[in-house]
């Protein structure tokens, strides 16, 4: 029976209620009755923005009239709209895009975490398990789209039909090909006025050499033939392959920390069977694990308490910290070993900041939400650092610039945090005279001139390769900065008779600070770009910068730069400097310097007199204007070259050295 919950709608407290008892009375998904060939495991891949999160949201939409239930009270509180009980989702919710589950998500419709959703549909009087897993698009988190790749046999290539392939449509597709997985094109968004889908297809057949008689064109907002792509991903994407009857060989793709349950490990089940109570054993560091649950996320996790060969889910094992999930692990059950499948390298950080309160009596709390955050995200590496300036604090590897920024953001968010985030430097790789060599992640421990020529024989610098998609018209402009960011080009083609896509050899330091905002506003945000790790190459050409106030460094000012940047940043940076520190009681000399060489200087003279002292007894109100105009100062100095500092700490700084 199924209750029309609409109807007591003026009692949403009793409707929850209600709908929790039935889903107790109807948790009884057997998943025993879905063998491999009735599962599909799938993804969808796109470039950022093409519509992969609102596809998914209408697909777990469309499943709905076949489903069973959310078997979260939590879940129906928080997205606190009714659904009716038979739905993953409910078709009253607009584009709520619920596998984007964080906060920043949300808000800046970007996807960072990829989720798993599992849904039931019908087709030809079969029942179908579809297994959907929802990738991120933007760069920095190019490895989970690959993982999550690991765990499907075929994905759905979702491409906008008003901008067409752009440089991450590529990348992935790159990725996806590799793996050997089906590919089934799909044109979205083709309720725009500027859609032209069949240059589109022409592009993907032209690039991919994809078969497009069949091409799912659709608008993902508004539904229109969506209906069409379930029965294409049974018919075309295989069935996984696996033996239900072998050893148990589980795959490990993905996993988070939950307050309440510790660690959450994602596993596509490759052989066997794994169920509730069983011991199994991490083929990675051999430790013994008790399966305490295991279900399917639908869209919140379902306990099933069993899953077998073919079927991706939840399994949660006690497991306490995030680093003992370890990404493409093998499990196997206790006793029967197995070989383990192939795994993944780890997540590298390749960008690394420089965090510190705020407030100096935060640094505990802070430090707290810091070890909370990095619980679930297994590819940040967190080094404590102190620095003159600005206290105790962190060095913190991040995936990429806008993984960072998610990260403070969600720091400032979900901890109330208040942070200071220094200028962003890459990993460079100093090889010394004895043949011995590091890895420098912060200018502080970058050599100094004199030990450079004494002990170093070479610097290394991380190295990415770039795509980059151009409209002809902007292509000039393009180039113009890739020469100018000391790229090389390695490969150009015409995408069609409108645009052109290249490959050029890029420093990653180049790329790190303002690199993608420059080529959006040189190609009025036309140009699309992605890139991939190339290792390392010998660049003798880069130097560590100071910063000197009255002639004393400030350690969190400095910066590794390459030595044709250093005299405008040098320049750059003490003009900047000098226009937001306010004027002190003293002469106050800002001056950057590549060891003993001062590259620029700027002087700020000395107050005649305190700001406020004539108003001393007087006129409140001006000297409350005074007031403000410094904290105004004080908010500017956060800007200055996207590194956000505050003015106080300078002051202090300042006083030191007087
Ligand atoms: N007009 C139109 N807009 C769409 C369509 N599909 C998605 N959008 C809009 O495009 C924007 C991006 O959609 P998302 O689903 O967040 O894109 P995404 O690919 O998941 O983005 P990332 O998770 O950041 O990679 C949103 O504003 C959607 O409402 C469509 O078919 N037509």
């Amino acid at each position: 029976m199924c209750i029309v919950f609409e109807e007591l709608s003026d009692s949403r407290e009793m409707s929850r209620i209600l709908r929790f008892d039935k889903l107790k009375d109807e948790r009884s998904i057997d998943l025993k009755k879905f063998p491999a060939e009735n599962i599909r495991n799938f993804s969808i891949i796109a470039h950022v923005d093409h519509g992969k999160s609102t596809l998914a949201d209408r697909l777990l939409e469309l499943t709905g009239e076949y489903q069973f239930l959310c078997n979260s009270v939590a879940l129906i509180q928080s997205i606190d709209v009714f659904m009716s009980p038979l739905e993953t989702i409910s078709p009253k919710r607009d584009n709520q895009q619920v596998l984007d589950k964080l906060t920043v998500e949300r808000e800046r419709g970007i996807t960072v975490k990829a989720q798993t959703c599992s849904m039931f549909y019908k087709f030809n009087e079969k029942q179908y398990l579809l297994n959907l897993i929802d990738t991120p698009g933007h760069v920095d988190f190019n490895y989970e789209v690959s993982r999550s790749l690991a765990a499907c046999q075929g994905t759905l290539l979702l491409v906008d039909a008003s901008q067409g392939i752009q440089a991450q449509t590529a990348a992935n597709f790159w990725l996806a090909f590799n793996q050997d997985l089906t590919i089934i094109p799909v044109i979205n968004k083709i309720d725009l006025e500027a859609a032209d889908t069949e240059r589109v297809i022409n592009q993907i057949e032209n690039s991919f050499e994809l078969d497009t008689k069949d091409i799912c064109r659709i608008s993902a907002k508004s539904g229109l033939n969506v209906e069409d792509i379930l029965p294409i991903v049974i018919e075309k994407i295989p069935p996984p392959s696996g033996d239900i009857n072998g050893l148990l060989k589980a795959f490990l793709f993905d996993s988070w920390y939950d307050t309440y349950v510790g660690v959450i490990c994602l596993m596509a089940i490759v052989d066997g069977k794994l169920q509730k109570g069983d011991k199994i054993v991490s083929a990675h560091s051999n430790l013994k694990y008790d399966v305490a649950d295991i279900g399917i996320m639908h869209p919140e996790r379902f306990s099933t308490e069993y899953l077998h060969a073919g079927q991706v889910g939840y399994v949660i094992l006690n497991m306490k910290i995030a680093s003992e999930a370890h990404i493409g692990d093998t499990f196997y059950h206790h006793k029967h070993p197995v070989d383990p499948l192939p795994g993944f390298e780890p997540a590298k950080p390749m960008v690394f900041a420089g965090i510190f309160p705020i407030d100096a009596n935060e640094f505990n709390r802070l430090d707290e939400s810091i070890t909370k955050l990095t619980l679930n995200d297994a590819s940040v590496s967190v080094q404590k650092e102190t620095s003159m300036a600005l206290g105790q604090g962190w060095r913190i590897g991040f995936l990429g610039t806008l993984h960072m920024d998610v990260f403070r953001q969600r720091l400032e968010e979900e901890y109330d945090a208040s942070v200071i985030v220094t200028q962003p430097t890459v990993p460079y790789k100093i090889v010394y005279r004895d043949g011995t060599s590091k890895f420098v992640r912060n200018p502080s421990e970058f050599p100094e001139q004199n030990e450079m020529s004494n002990n170093v024989v070479q610097l290394q610098e991380p190295m990415v390769m770039a795509t980059i998609i151009v409209p002809n018209e902007y292509l000039g402009n393009v180039m113009d900065l890739c020469g100018a960011h000391r790229g090389e080009q390695i490969e150009y083609n015409s995408l069609d008779e409108l645009r052109v896509m290249m490959r050029y050899a890029l420093p990653l330091a180049e790329i790190v600070t303002d690199f993608h905002d420059e080529l959006k506003s040189r190609s009025s945000g036309y140009a699309s770009f992605d890139y991939e790790d190339m290792g390392y190459q010998t660049s003798d050409v880069v130097k560590k910068m100071n910063v000197l106030i009255n002639k004393k460094p400030v350690d969190a000012l400095a910066a590794i730069l390459h030595r044709s940047q250093v005299a405008t940043v040098g320049r750059d940076w003490a003009k900047k400097l000098s226009d937001v520190i306010p004027k002190q009681l003293y002469e106050v000399a800002i001056q950057t310097a590549i060891g003993g060489k001062i590259v620029a200087r700027e002087t700020i003279p000395a107050i005649r007199k305190n700001v406020t002292a004539k108003c001393y007894g007087g006129d409140v109100t001006r000297k409350m204007k005074l007031l403000e105009k410094q904290k105004e100062g004080k908010k500017k100095m956060k800007m200055i070259g996207k590194m956000n500092l505050i003015m106080n700490e300078i002051d202090v700084h300042l006083l030191d050295f007087n």
